[in-house]
């Protein structure tokens, strides 16, 4: 693999995933990342991506080096040809050149505006990496993407199933903040490379870009999308048609213990952060439903297969 920027950069889906799972049941040190080093630069806050991506890192025997891009970093110029007299101090350009000399893959998380779609979904932070730095990148969650979160759903949804082919619902659920897409655009096209039955409920307005659901069938029920579900990743997203807006909250979306009735005894999915009793309620949280700490737990995993088959060149 030469990026992990989006999902068309897996060349063998199932291979990544098995060696996911093989990395985990072997838990032990490797020496493949030895003398090299990972640069993580973090535009917006993290928990998960941030710590899971520096143990598999570790776990691989490499150096990590991170930066709170935002805060501590010369603010970044993406344009070019720009005459940079204003507020922005450097240009990617000679940012992702000197990155190179530092780091053997750079990973950059950058969430979008939310403001100018067009812009959101050129890429630029992401692409500008692709383009200047001489290293591999990763992207750690972009404007339109967080393709190694739905890397770890796959894995866990692997895991976790039973049947030849589960039945999945995405559904959206309120949330008092505008949140990026990025997380379901990423689950959408990952589910439709894995032999599921793929949902998606949505209030109207909430509908994804057409161009990532494709065929996948759309409901503004959630009651019957929940019908028979094996597993219900539930996630909010502001409207894309309304770029964005929150359209309204929709507290009736929240998944509670009555909704998980109309399952197959589902699993529970959250990439979690997830603010308790707006977008999942306690009871299912809490309840034996929930997989969000064995999913937030394989994201190491799903790191450390992605990092390997960098550093191989695989
Ligand atoms: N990386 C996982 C999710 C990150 C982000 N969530 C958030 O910003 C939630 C913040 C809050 O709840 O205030 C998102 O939805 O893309
Ligand atoms: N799921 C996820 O990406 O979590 P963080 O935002 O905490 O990294």
């Amino acid at each position: 693999m030469k990026n992990y920027i989006d999902l068309s950069d897996i060349s063998d889906l199932e291979k990544l995933i098995s060696e996911s799972l093989k990395l985990k049941a072997e838990n032990s040190a490797a020496e493949t990342g030895k003398g090299k080093t990972l640069g993580m630069l973090f535009f917006n806050p993290s928990l998960r991506t941030r710590l899971s991506t520096e143990k598999a890192a570790r776990l691989l025997g490499m150096e990590v080096m991170v930066m709170n891009a935002d805060k501590d970093g010369w603010a970044l110029e993406f344009e070019d040809g720009a005459i940079m007299d204003s507020t922005k101090a450097e240009h990617i350009k000679e940012a992702a050149a000197v990155l190179s000399q530092y780091c053997d893959v750079i990973a950059v998380r950058a969430f979008p505006g939310l403001i100018d779609k067009h812009k959101d979904e050129s890429e630029q932070v992401m692409n500008s990496f692709r383009k200047y730095a001489s290293v591999p990148v990763i992207n750690l969650e972009s404007a339109t993407g967080h393709p190694l979160q739905a890397l770890t759903d796959a894995i866990t949804i692997t895991e976790l199933n039973k049947k030849s082919k589960p039945k999945v619902v995405l559904t959206w659920a309120p949330h008092p903040k505008a949140l990026p897409q990025s997380v379901a655009n990423s689950f959408v096209s990952m589910m439709k490379k894995m032999n599921v039955d793929l949902v998606i409920a949505n209030p109207d307005g909430y509908d994804l870009n057409p161009e990532i659901t494709g065929e996948t069938p759309v409901m503004n029920d959630q009651k019957k999308a929940l019908e028979n579900a094996d597993f219900v990743y539930v996630k909010n997203w502001s409207s894309y048609d309304q770029y964005g807006k929150i359209l309204y909250t929709k507290e009736s979306w929240t998944l509670n213990n009555e909704k998980l009735k109309q399952t197959n005894n589902a699993k529970v999915m959250h990439c979690l952060p997830v603010r308790r009793n707006v977008v999942i309620a306690d009871e299912v949280l809490d309840g034996e439903n929930s997989v969000v700490i064995q999913e937030a737990g394989n994201r190491t995993y799903a790191a450390q297969a992605v990092l390997k088959a960098l550093l191989e060149n695989k």
